[in-house]
């Protein structure tokens, strides 16, 4: 079993914190270290290690978690686990999706949540069908030329909602209505975001998987 893998030995936290998580995202890094805190492992944030952003120039979310998680590894000759991941407006054939960052940039306005939302907003108005889906998938590699990466998908449904809600997470979440809750994923608290999102299935995905790669 690889040593990056949940286990119920309690892990030396200098193997464990030998992974580098390539994101500069400050509520995706929360999210993570509390999801990874619970099955007692960490992993170090890349701007610990002096890792700068890489490019994401390409038209899907595997391909650019793959180029975030080798860039991260090369820089710092560890394993890497990269997220890209987006929302995916149904009405909108899947947009912003892999630009969901740069979603107001990309139309000439400022990159931040909050311009993000409002371009959102303004191109849903009127629209009926409002379903949309949070997607995320995660890229492990056990070094930057790794030609067995390991890859997992995390899908979330929900409605983007009329009006912004709640205070917690980040990105489009005070509009990520959850039908089955009753709320936005900002009016969740962090654990139960963290109970139900796409990037915490995938995660759970990806530590299986880890689990079983040694032994395939
Ligand atoms: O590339 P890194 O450094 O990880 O950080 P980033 O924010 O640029 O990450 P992405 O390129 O994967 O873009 C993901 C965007 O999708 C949105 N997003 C993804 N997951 C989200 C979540 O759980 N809640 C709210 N918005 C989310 C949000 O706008 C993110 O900035
Ligand atoms: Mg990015």
């Amino acid at each position: 079993m690889s040593s990056y893998a949940p286990s119920s030995e309690s892990p030396s936290e200098s193997a464990l914190s030998k992974v580098v998580l390539a994101s500069n995202n400050a509520g995706k890094l929360k999210e993570f270290s509390a999801i990874l805190a619970s099955v007692g492992m960490r992993m170090v944030p890349q701007g610990e290690l002096g890792v700068g952003e890489a490019e994401e120039p390409y038209a899907t979310f595997v391909e650019n978690a793959l180029t975030k998680a080798r860039h991260a590894s090369r820089h710092t000759g560890l394993p890497a686990l990269a997220d890209d991941s987006g929302l995916c407006v149904d009405c909108l054939g899947g947009a912003p999706g892999v630009y969901s960052a740069r979603y107001a940039s990309l139309d000439g306005g400022e990159k931040s949540d909050a311009a993000n939302n409002r371009l959102l907003l303004q191109t849903l108005e009127g629209q009926a069908d409002r379903s949309a889906s949070y997607v995320a998938v995660l890229v492990y590699v056990r070094s930057a030329d790794d030609p067995r990466p390991i890859i997992a998908e995390g899908v979330w449904h929900g409605q983007i909602a009329l009006e912004p809600a709640g205070a917690n997470g980040f990105g489009y979440d005070p509009y990520f209505y959850l039908p089955d809750l009753g709320r936005t994923a900002a009016e969740l608290a962090p654990e139960e975001k963290n109970s139900h999102s796409h990037r915490s299935r995938a995660l759970r995905k990806l530590l299986r998987a880890l689990a079983g790669h040694d032994e395939s």
